[in-house]
């Protein structure tokens, strides 16, 4: 099993005897590998695998941190072992004890769905004040943000308004401000509880709260859980901490962070987390990692002086293991399409002679707005790949039209899922389907709604609406058969809907929501805990986003990720994108010491996940207007200005590279054919 391969700090971190542990290490230093060591260990020591909680930041590395724990045991000990993230743990524990948490008959509502309900709350009011205007979304970052970070609502403000300004003008402006937002704030909390609605948060909320002042609910679960496996320990949040108070005296902890990885300040991470553990967590203890088994040292020694540079003291100086490789290239391109064919290229050249597979590349950028001409070069290019970070397959526009039919069957006090699925047919906008589901959600039950639907909303439109609905409620029992019922119901005005891209992209999506539907006992279940998955991972089927080539026929592709959504990656080869000032740190930072610090910490997370080539781009139009700016005394604080020559190796031109390899002068052409006519 896995603990074979581990060295001696691992091994005593993965076999610890104490109650509580945190694993404080460095990137690469095998903290996945002591989670998946630790489940196994459990296991074979005869903890009951249901009693394991594993807790990721993505449903994506609950996965393979799952199939690790499987694959290193000899038996199918741990079949029923858990992995998932915050928000689907506590969906599921809901769904587990309806009574107990009091959720059943609830909806759990996405983000888009919630800012469809702040838009409903707001209506035609305007919040704006001395040029700042303050719109839904950002209704729902400031609500959001002040849960997360269990802080009040003027700190909210402060920190989503106006980037966390303490001078009195801003305290002035906030005092005026707050009154207005806080009404709007509480429509919305009424909307959500008329609704039956619990957002992302509240799931999480629903859970704390009943375990912190229920103590039948704690013996209750404590029944359940003995251990709780916590990954990225530093980006929990002071909402998550709340969340895992109450489980000290219920299961075991056992933690793993790396402080220099705290990318999550924004979604109100709190590193302090880390820092704070010994004194919040009682009878705990924290061990340390150092060896790093990732990387060569060249591309250590690039991330040790970025993070040495750094104001505040992380003590981590990386070793690498494995001792001596290439050193970095730092590639100064001057626009992002000559970028795209470097990179294009390489990996071609790669692929085709160096052995190497699409998958050991992996692109790391700040967004994923920004890889567009990449990705449209490798569409050219016949390169495969996937994006990670972008839109889930769950909150696809196509997909969400199919499932807001099933929500109001499933719910039919649901108004957004009404909205929806009513606006969806021609000839119903929303000012009729506004009136139409007034008199719907008055009803008292789903029955009533079938049968007056169709008289309701009258017309063709009222009889397909009307039958989809009764199919719908008919086959509540069977999942799958009430999707393809649906589906065959709606096929036709979908494929309509999105005559552009329908045919390459959004149908072959349906056979794989069909799949989906199989997974779950109700529909009530796939909605609640459907929104939070991303159908990606479920039952191996994958779904590209992107990639012009059809899923089915991709195993090897190139992945293209966003940094913060490369937590726990690794490839052979990576590409680190734009690497340029105003973006390492932001621009937009500039003003916030702790913000500056985070992006240091966003471009530390992406140079170590490479194992033997790190190459960074950067854009040099922007390192002459720095320069520029800088004789008159702007200051971009950019990451790379100190770089010490000898951490890597530099070139202007990226068609260099591949070109370098012919000589400049064309020599004759040499024509002896090879064929011996003696
Ligand atoms: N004892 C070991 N012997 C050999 N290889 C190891 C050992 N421990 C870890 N590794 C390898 O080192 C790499 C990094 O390990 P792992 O992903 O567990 O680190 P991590 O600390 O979670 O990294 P990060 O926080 O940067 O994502 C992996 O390829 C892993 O297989």
């Amino acid at each position: 099993m896995e603990n074979h391969k581990l060295n001696e700090k691992q091994k005593k971190a993965v076999e610890y005897e104490g109650r509580h542990l945190l694993v404080l290490a460095g990137a690469g230093t095998g903290k996945t590998r002591c989670i998946v060591g630790r489940a196994a260990y459990l296991i074979e020591h005869g903890t009951s695998p249901e009693k394991i909680q594993i807790l990721t930041f993505t449903k994506r590395s609950a996965n393979e941190i799952v199939e690790r724990v499987k694959s290193s045991l000899s038996t199918n000990q741990a079949q029923s072992l858990n992995g998932s993230t915050f928000h689907s743990w506590c969906n599921q524990l809901i769904v587990r004890y309806p009574n107990l948490f009091g959720a059943s008959g609830y909806t759990v509502i996405d983000p888009d769905d919630q800012l469809s309900v702040m838009k409903m709350v707001c209506g035609d009011q305007i919040i704006e004040y001395k040029g700042i205007r303050i719109k839904p979304q950002q209704l729902i970052d400031i609500y959001s943000y002040g849960r997360n970070t269990r802080q009040n609502l003027s700190n909210a403000i402060r920190e989503q308004v106006y980037k966390g300004k303490m001078d009195d003008e801003t305290n002035d402006e906030i005092d005026i401000i707050r009154p207005k937002i806080e009404v709007l704030l509480k429509a919305y909390q009424t909307k959500k509880g008329e609704g039956r609605y619990i957002d992302y948060d509240d799931l999480l909320l629903v859970v704390a709260n009943r375990l912190r002042n229920d103590k039948e609910a704690r013996d209750i679960l404590n029944k359940q859980i003995e251990h709780l496996l916590i990954d990225e320990f530093q980006d929990t949040n002071p909402l998550q901490w709340y969340l895992l108070e109450p489980f000290l005296e219920i299961a075991h902890f056992y933690c793993v962070g790396d402080d220099a990885q705290s990318i999550y300040s924004f979604r109100g991470a709190d590193f302090k987390n880390v820092h704070l553990f010994k004194e919040r967590v009682p009878d705990s203890e924290i061990m340390i990692l150092d060896k790093n088994y990732r990387s060569t040292q060249e591309i250590l020694d690039m991330s040790n002086w970025l993070i040495d540079a750094s104001p505040l003291d992380y003590k981590k100086q990386l070793v690498a293991a494995r001792g001596s490789g290439r050193i970095p290239k730092l590639i100064n391109i001057t626009s992002q399409w000559e970028e795209a064919n470097f990179i294009a290229e390489h990996i071609l050249e790669n692929f085709t002679e160096n052995n190497k597979q699409f998958s050991d590349h992996l692109i790391l950028s700040k967004s994923t707005y920004y890889t567009k001409p990449l990705q449209a070069v490798f569409i050219q290019k016949k390169i495969p790949y996937v994006t990670y970070g972008g839109r889930k397959f769950m909150e696809a526009a196509h997909i969400k039209d199919v499932i807001s039919a099933l929500r109001v069957v499933n719910n039919h006090l649901d108004e957004i899922g009404w909205m929806r699925f009513l606006t969806f047919w021609d000839g119903i906008g929303e000012v009729k389907a506004g009136k139409y589901i007034s008199k719907l959600i008055a009803y008292e039950d789903p029955l009533q709604c079938a049968q007056n639907l169709g008289d309701i909303v009258g017309g063709s439109e009222g009889e397909a609406i009307s039958d989809i609905y009764n199919t719908i409620f008919l086959n509540a029992g069977n999942v799958k058969v009430a999707l393809q019922e649906t589906y065959a119901r709606m096929e036709l005005p979908l494929a309509f809907k999105y005559r552009k891209d329908w045919e390459e992209k959004r149908k072959s999506d349906f056979p794989v929501l069909e799949m989906l539907g199989d997974n779950y006992a109700s529909i009530g279940q796939l909605i609640s805990e459907g929104v939070l998955e991303n159908a990606k991972q479920l039952n191996g089927a994958p779904v590209l986003e992107g990639s012009a080539m059809s899923d089915s026929e991709i195993k090897d592709h190139v992945i293209i990720s966003t940094v913060h959504s490369a937590k726990g990656l690794e490839a052979d080869v990576c590409y680190v994108l734009n690497v340029s000032p105003k973006v390492y740190p932001s621009a937009w930072n500039l003003g916030s010491d702790d913000k500056i610090e985070e992006d240091r910490r966003v471009l530390y997370v992406a140079l170590t996940r490479a194992k033997n080539e790190l190459i960074i781009t950067r854009d040099t139009n922007s390192i002459s207007t720095v320069n520029k700016a800088k004789t008159v005394g702007f200051n971009s604080q950019y990451f790379l200005e100190e770089l010490p020559e000898h951490l890597t190796e530099q070139f202007i031109n990226p068609y260099n590279i591949i070109r370098s390899k012919d000589i400049s002068k064309p020599n004759a052409i040499d024509l002896s054919f090879g064929m011996d006519f003696s």
